[in-house]
C-alpha cells in the first residue's frame, strides 16, 4: 500500500525523533543509575552536621583531660571516658555516611588511614584513663596523647569537611543537570506529539480528500459513474417509498469529435467544463448529475415525471445551443442531444432501478441522434 505524499516526508523525521528520544532516554537512564542514584540518595547534609561535631570532639577530650590533669578525681575520669567513647562511636557513623556516598573511596583512603591513628591512641587512652587517678605518670602520658588526639583529629575533621563540600556540590550540579534534561525531554516529547498530531492531521485530510477524489470527475468536479449508482440506490428507494416518479436524462454533446479534431483536445476539455457548469445551473437542487463517459453526461431527477424531465432538457438543450463557449481564440457554439425517460409503475415488475430505465434513456438518446441530434426524445 503506498502512503500518501506528506505522510512519507513526515516519516523519515518522526523516525529520527523517536530514535533521538530513545537514545536520550537510555542516556539518562545510563547516567542515573551510574552515579546519580548514590548521589542523590546520599545525606550530606547529615554527613556535614556530623563532621561539625566530630570537629568539636577534639575540644571536649582535650578538655575533659585538663580537667582530670589538674583535679584528678572520678567525675572528671567519668567525663574523659565519655569522651572517648563518642569519639569512638562517631568513627562508625562517619564510616558510614563515606560507605553511603558517591565519593570514590581513592579520594578518601587517606583518611581512613588516619583513623586507624586515631583508633591506636583511643585504645592506647583507655587504660592510661583507668589508673589515672592514682598514677601520676598516666597522666603525664595522656597530656601527650590529649595533644596527638587534637591534631589527628583536627586532620580527619578538615579532610572531611573538604570531602563533604565538594561531593554535595556535585550533588546539586547533578541535580540541575537532571532538570535540564527532564526540560529537554518534557520539550522533545512535546515536538514529538505536536509533529504526530501534524502528520495526523494530514493523513485524516488526505484520506477526505482521496474519498472525495473517489466519487468525483476529475475534468468537470461532477459526481462520477460510481457516486451516481451509489445516489441512485437511495434515490429510487425514496421514489418508492413517496411513490413518486424519477426521471432519468442521458445527455451527449454533437459532433464532439469534430471540435476536438478542429480546435485540439485542451479546447475539447475548456467545452466539457463549461458545459457542465450549464448542466449544474439549468438542474435543480435535488437533482444528481454525473459525467458518465468522455461526453456523455446523465441526470437523475427525483419527483420528476417525463414531461418536467423533458423540459428541463429542452431548457438545457436551448441554453447549450444559445451560449458561446470559448475556443482558443474563437467562440463556439455546440449542440447537445438527449434520451428521457421515466419510472412506469404499470409494468409487471415495475421498472423503478437505474438499470430498468438506463436502455430506455440511451435508445432514445440513440434516437434523437438519429433524427438529426439537437433534440430531446422521450423514450
Ligand atoms: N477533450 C476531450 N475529449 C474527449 C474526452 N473524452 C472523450 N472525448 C472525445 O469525445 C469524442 C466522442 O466522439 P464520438 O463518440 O465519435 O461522438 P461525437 O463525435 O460526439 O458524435 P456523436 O455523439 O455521434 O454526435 C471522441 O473524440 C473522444 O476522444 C475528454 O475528456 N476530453
Amino acid at each position: 500500500m503506498r502512503l500518501p505524499r506528506l505522510t512519507q516526508q513526515l516519516l523519515l523525521p518522526l523516525c529520527v525523533l523517536f530514535a533521538l528520544l530513545g537514545a536520550l532516554l537510555l542516556g539518562t537512564a545510563w547516567s542515573f543509575a551510574n552515579n546519580a542514584g548514590r548521589h542523590l540518595g546520599a545525606d550530606y547534609l547529615g554527613f556535614a552536621s556530623e563532621v561539625v561535631r566530630g570537629q568539636q570532639d577534639s575540644l571536649h577530650i582535650q578538655q575533659a583531660i585538663d580537667s582530670l590533669v589538674d583535679n584528678p578525681e572520678p567525675l572528671h575520669q567519668q567525663q574523659s571516658l565519655e569522651r572517648l567513647w563518642i569519639i569512638a562511636t562517631r568513627q562508625s557513623s562517619i564510616h558510614q555516611y563515606l560507605s553511603r556516598s558517591a565519593l570514590p573511596k581513592e579520594d578518601y583512603q587517606h583518611i581512613l588511614d588516619e583513623y586507624r591513628v586515631l583508633n591506636r591512641l583511643l585504645m592506647e587512652a583507655e587504660p592510661l584513663l583507668a589508673h589515672s587517678l592514682n598514677d601520676p605518670q598516666s597522666l603525664a602520658r595522656l597530656e601527650t596523647l590529649s595533644d596527638q588526639l587534637d591534631d589527628t583529629l583536627a586532620f580527619i575533621y578538615s579532610e572531611l569537611q573538604h570531602q563533604v563540600f565538594t561531593a554535595a556540590a556535585s550533588q546539586q550540579q547533578l541535580m540541575q543537570r537532571l532538570a535540564r534534561w527532564i526540560i529537554a525531554l518534557a520539550l522533545l516529547v512535546m515536538v514529538v506529539i505536536a509533529a504526530l498530531l501534524a502528520a495526523l492531521y494530514q493523513i485524516a485530510r488526505q484520506k477526505t480528500l482521496v474519498e472525495a477524489l473517489s466519487v468525483t470527475d476529475e475534468l468537470t468536479g461532477l459526481n462520477n459513474r460510481r457516486a451516481l449508482l451509489d445516489q441512485a440506490s437511495r434515490l429510487f428507494a425514496q421514489s418508492i417509498r413517496s411513490a413518486t416518479p424519477v426521471s432519468l436524462a442521458l445527455i451527449d454533446i454533437d459532433h464532439f469529435k469534430e471540435v476536438n479534431d478542429q480546435y485540439g483536445h485542451p479546447t475539447g476539455d475548456r467545452i466539457l467544463v463549461a458545459f457542465a457548469t450549464l448542466l449544474k445551473d439549468v438542474v435543480r437542487r435535488a437533482d444528481v448529475v454525473a459525467r458518465i463517459g468522455g461526453e456523455e453526461f446523465c441526470v437523475l431527477m427525483p419527483a420528476t415525471d417525463a414531461t418536467g424531465a423533458s423540459e428541463l432538457c429542452e431548457r438545457l438543450r436551448r441554453a447549450v445551443a444559445e451560449h458561446s463557449f470559448h475556443g482558443q481564440a474563437e467562440a463556439l457554439s455546440i449542440t447537445i442531444s438527449a434520451g428521457v425517460t421515466t419510472t412506469r409503475t404499470d409494468t409487471a415488475p415495475p421498472d423503478d432501478s437505474f438499470a430498468a430505465l438506463y436502455p430506455r434513456a440511451d435508445q432514445a438518446l440513440y434516437q434523437a441522434k438519429q433524427d438529426g441530434r439537437n433534440r430531446v426524445e422521450v423514450g
